[in-house]
């Protein structure tokens, strides 16, 4: 039997036309377009693609996008100063600063810098805390993202096994944060795990998120299991290369009971999320009421 395919593209553009809603009623009821910023230093020919990807869908759900392109050379204090203007910026309700930064700028700082409520990715520790104690806080979107997908296969979570792959600050914990309030079982595994096949195959929820390519068989997979794969990786393809994910989807495909593809699973989401978590910030600045099924 061969499980059934999440597909990410559709329920992201389901999201977006939530989030479309929103913006449209914000706009017409109380006067305000949300305007999401994103800063990306240095010429990273992926970044670029996700910043031009992020800039189109931000347009096309009716808010503002504010792009600020900065050469590799920017120093940690010019890229500071633009971000405390962002801060000021009462048109500004999302700031992004695209991952990596180059070598001599310090990320942390960097995140540390972005206003908590303008933090559209939730990265800065405010909101890690936020989000660890159970209280509101802005939410990272590819975690967001794989809660909803989650959400809508499972109904409750409550009581399931639930396995992260990964334990990064971007995904793998704050992933296995949300899982834990939905009140899922959750199991941490990475890279010095023992018997990491029989941890995952325990799973009634496996979420792959370390960047190895393919490295999840079918066999590390729990009959039934839903298995959300975060992992985006190039790799070489005859002359050319291609996506694929962190599970190797052809084996696991054939145990799982749900299972999402590279590409088209968490990745446009991703996307999606942060256009719902700008609007959200935006509520939240003018103390106005949260769009229902958006936030965590
Ligand atoms: N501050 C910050 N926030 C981020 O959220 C952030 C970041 N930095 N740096 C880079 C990663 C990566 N990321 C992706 C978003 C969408 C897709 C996406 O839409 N992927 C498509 C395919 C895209 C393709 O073909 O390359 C898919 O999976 O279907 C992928 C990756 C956000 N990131
Ligand atoms: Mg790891």
């Amino acid at each position: 039997m061969s499980a059934k395919i999440i597909d990410g593209k559709a329920f992201a553009a389901n999201v977006r036309g939530k989030v479309a809603d929103h913006v449209a009623h914000l706009k017409e009821v109380n006067g305000i377009t949300p305007g999401l910023a994103v800063v990306l230093v240095g010429e990273d020919p992926a970044s670029q693609v996700y910043v031009r990807n992020k800039g189109k869908q931000t347009v096309e759900v009716g808010m503002n996008s504010i792009e600020h392109k900065l050469d590799a050379s920017t120093s940690e204090a010019d890229l500071l100063a633009l971000i405390d203007q962002l801060n000021n910026d009462p048109e500004v309700h999302g700031i992004l600063c695209q991952l990596p930064v180059p070598d001599h700028i310090d990320a942390d700082k960097v995140l540390a810098a972005i206003s908590p409520a303008k933090d559209v990715d939730g990265f800065h520790i405010s909101n890690v805390g936020l989000l660890g104690t159970g209280q509101k806080a802005m939410v990272p979107c590819t975690p967001l993202g794989c809660l909803m997908m989650l959400r809508e296969e499972h109904g409750s979570l409550s009581g399931l096994n639930a396995v992260v792959v990964g334990r990064s600050n971007i995904v793998g914990k704050p992933m296995a944060q949300l899982l834990l309030r939905d009140s899922a079982t959750v199991t941490i595994a990475h890279s010095r795990t023992k018997d990491i096949e029989e941890v995952c195959r325990r799973a009634d929820i496996l979420v792959a998120a370390v960047g190895r390519p393919e490295m999840i068989t079918g066999d590390w997979v729990k009959p039934g299991a839903t298995v959300i794969d975060v992992g985006i990786n190039r790799i070489p393809n005859g002359e050319k290369t291609k996506l694929v994910g962190d599970v190797h989807f052809d084996s696991a495909v054939e145990v799982a009971g749900a299972i999402t593809p590279v590409p088209g699973g968490v990745g446009p989401m991703t996307i999606a999320c942060l256009l719902a978590n700008t609007v959200t910030a935006c509520c939240r600045a003018h103390g106005l009421e949260e769009p229902e099924g958006l936030t965590a």
